[in-house]
């Protein structure tokens, strides 16, 4: 190799974990390590391919599970995760089928992989491996990952995937494997902390374009039409104020981060009884998670014990229509719910990069030697993360950043309160 080929990250370096110096807490938008905004440096490991690797590649076994929800660009991660490995020599590739699941489900076998076998997956969204929820039990997944004899494991999942992850890692120390417990985040919600986006989610905000631009036309053309339509986001808005934002049609944009009240002078019916009779008709995308008080809640959770929400679209739908025929105003309210059909596409273009780095750098991510890690982009800088530092909490959309006020002078809402 020519001797000015400089292709390695060293293992000192660092990029910066916040790059704006906050003068005041109250700065919108403000966040500080301290509470008075004092400037601390806080540096994280840069992601890449280090000269120095910890694993001999002919004699690896890696592994790739898929947790979780579906997200646009699955399958993007899996190739490029397996493409990387080949660069690196590595000749035993599997996958595990339908997320923790296939660890110990007897019927669900290891899938070979290889260039060839994953050539073309990138073509549709799913994922090629399967994914579920449930099934996290940690000492029987370490028990199979022994098995299998497995020295590096690839984990798509959100947060409770790394929440699975990070223990299944600690079970490895623990028995003193020598397994690299590699995380790659998808969520579709963009709710992990510490990144600037995670991958699906562009590729979902523009799915969601189709919808609301039904929504509008179907609104425009009745009389006193109302479009409404409901996107994905439990606890996080960000898919509904990206895609708010982004149609530029949206007159109202509920979150779960900011309450609201439905009656009342400053409620969301009193708002649009205005939109009607100024502009004729209206359009409104909430996020599923939103405006849970107003719902019966049920105490049901799903298969992974995430809490089944109440459908804040049909309750609003419901609202509206008998809204309007109390206060005896004609209204012709179409109701749009798209979300699985925003979630089950392939990536677009910039999720297509995205995941194609993120492949790579878990892969390099494991030959550096680590494990507990997760790998993203912060603040443009690819870089990996511990993973108990990026599932402390959900990342949600903060009522004070620009980027919500920013939302609220685009629909031009008032605050519902
Ligand atoms: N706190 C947790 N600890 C360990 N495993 C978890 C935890 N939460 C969820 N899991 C497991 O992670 C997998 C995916 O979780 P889920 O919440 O459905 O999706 P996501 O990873 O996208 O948040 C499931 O197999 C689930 O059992
Ligand atoms: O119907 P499912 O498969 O449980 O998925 C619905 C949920 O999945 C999500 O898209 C996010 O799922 P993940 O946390 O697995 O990424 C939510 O926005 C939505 O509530
Ligand atoms: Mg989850």
């Amino acid at each position: 190799m020519q001797e000015s080929w400089n292709g390695y990250v060293n293992d000192d370096d660092r990029a910066l974990l916040k790059v704006i110096k906050f003068a005041s807490p109250t700065s919108a938008g403000a966040d500080c390590i301290d509470p008075d905004c004092t400037w601390v440096e806080q540096w994280v490991h840069r992601a890449g391919p280090r000269k120095q690797i910890y694993f001999e590649p002919q004699y690896v076994k890696a592994g790739i599970v898929t947790c979780g929800g579906l997200c646009p660009g699955l399958n993007d991660v899996i190739r490029q995760i397996v493409l990387t490995l080949e660069k690196y020599g590595v000749k035993n590739i599997v996958g595990i089928q339908h997320g923790f699941r296939g660890f110990f489900e007897n019927h669900l076998g290891e899938v070979l992989l290889n260039r060839h076998v994953v050539q073309n997956i990138n073509l549709a969204g799913g994922s090629f491996l399967g994914v579920s929820r449930g099934g996290a039990n940690i000492s029987d997944i370490v028990d199979s990952i022994q098995a299998r004899r497995l020295d590096m494991l690839f984990v798509l999942g959100g947060n409770g995937t790394h929440a699975g992850a990070n223990l299944i890692h600690e079970e490895c120390r623990k028995r003193k494997l020598k397994v690299s417990i590699v995380g790659v985040p998808k969520t579709i919600d963009n709710d992990i902390l510490l990144m600037d986006k995670t991958f699906g989610f562009d590729t979902a905000v523009e799915a969601a374009q189709r919808a609301i631009n039904s929504a509008y036309i179907e609104a425009h053309s009745a009389f006193h039409g109302i479009g409404l339509v409901k996107l994905m986001g439990r606890s996080s808005g960000f898919i509904t104020m990206h895609a708010s934002l982004s149609s530029g049609q949206v007159d109202i944009c509920l979150i779960p981060e900011v309450p609201f009240t439905l009656d009342g002078p400053n409620g969301v019916l009193r708002h649009l009884e205005h939109l009607i009779e100024t502009k004729g008709f209206a359009l409104i995308c909430v996020a599923e998670g939103a405006g849970q008080e107003h719902l019966q809640q049920s105490n049901a959770t799903d298969a992974s014990g995430n809490t089944v929400l109440s459908d804040i679209g049909v309750h609003l739908q419901q609202k509206m229509k008998s809204h309007f025929k109390e206060i005896g105003i004609h209204s012709d309210v179409k109701y749009i719910d798209p979300t699985y059909m925003v979630r089950a596409v392939r990536a677009n273009a910039s999720d297509a990069i995205l995941c194609t780095v993120l492949g790579q750098n878990a892969v390099h991510g494991a030959f550096a030697g680590f494990s507990g890690i997760t790998t993203g982009i912060c603040n443009t800088h690819n870089v990996y993360l511990p993973i108990p530092e990026v599932i402390k909490s959900t990342r949600l959309v903060d009522p004070n950043s620009r980027m919500w006020h920013r939302c609220l002078t685009s629909t031009g809402q008032p605050d519902f309160h």
